[in-house]
């Protein structure tokens, strides 16, 4: 039986018709791993994302979450199974304080998280202090690096099982991107399986346990960081079917 956390099984998926975006997709994600996803524009990496978390329903193969077919699933009910998506652009409610925005994913789930709602916005707050002094201001008004910590936070807050992460360090000063690229690891630390994808290919190469190279919604290439070491920048080109 796999240890994998979340797996993805000759996957194909698409917007409309027959147009197949992602074709015959297979990956996973264990426990306390980084996998990094890399591609170029247009590879599929964000379809991926979506078809995993429920926006789009493949239309062959099987997502796993737990040894658990989730493929099509709702988005709201792969949270309550312990899976996390932090998109591209923002999922905060600008209207809304930073304390509601972290908050709400909890408030929604009682059940669950009654008993540890307040003990968990402390260690929370701890975590991302710069969230503290900002707690009743609303989101919208928050810095673009004060945003991806309200981001990060909302995950910490519902401590998922596997975390799927598109482009977190888009448009974000360098210090603050590694910022990002800290809390990222600190996630995996604590077990969290990580699903990375970042423009920054270097970066994912150098923090990720597993590479997959997504190329025109193939996976042509996938290995341990070792494999992908020396002239990247070569490696790069090849993996990615590129030629000059
Ligand atoms: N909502 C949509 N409807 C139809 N086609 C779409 C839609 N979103 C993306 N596509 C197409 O799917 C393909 C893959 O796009 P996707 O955004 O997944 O790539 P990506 O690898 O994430 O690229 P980028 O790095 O630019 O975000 C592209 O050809 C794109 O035009």
């Amino acid at each position: 039986m796999s240890d994998a956390l979340l797996e993805l099984d000759g996957v194909t998926s698409g917007y409309m018709g027959d147009i197949d975006v992602l074709r015959n997709v297979s990956l996973s994600i264990r426990q306390g791993h980084i996998s990094g996803l890399i591609g170029l524009n247009g590879a599929g990496k964000s379809t991926l994302f979506k078809t995993i978390y429920g926006f789009l329903k493949p239309k062959s193969g099987a997502i796993r979450l737990h040894g658990q077919d989730i493929s099509g699933r709702e988005p709201h009910t792969l949270i309550d199974d312990g899976l996390w998506y932090i998109p591209q652009e923002s999922s905060l409610f600008p209207y809304l304080t930073v304390e509601e925005n972290l908050l709400l994913p909890l408030q929604g789930r009682r059940a669950r998280y009654g008993d540890v709602m307040a003990a968990r916005l402390e260690d929370t707050l701890q975590k991302f202090p710069v969230l503290r002094e900002k707690l009743r201001a609303q989101a919208g008004d928050l810095s673009g690096g004060q945003q991806k910590s309200l981001e990060f936070a909302k995950a910490y807050m519902v401590q998922p099982r596997v975390c799927l992460i598109d482009e977190p360090s888009i448009g974000l000063a360098p210090k603050v991107a590694m910022e990002v690229f800290q809390w990222i690891k600190a996630f995996a630390a604590s077990g969290m399986g990580i699903l990375l994808v970042d423009h920054n290919v270097r970066r994912v190469v150098s923090m990720s346990d597993h590479i997959y190279v997504l190329s025109l919604g193939e996976i042509t290439a996938s290995g341990a960081p070792e494999d992908f070491q020396g002239d990247l920048h070569a490696q790069v080109k090849e993996w990615l079917g590129i030629t000059f």
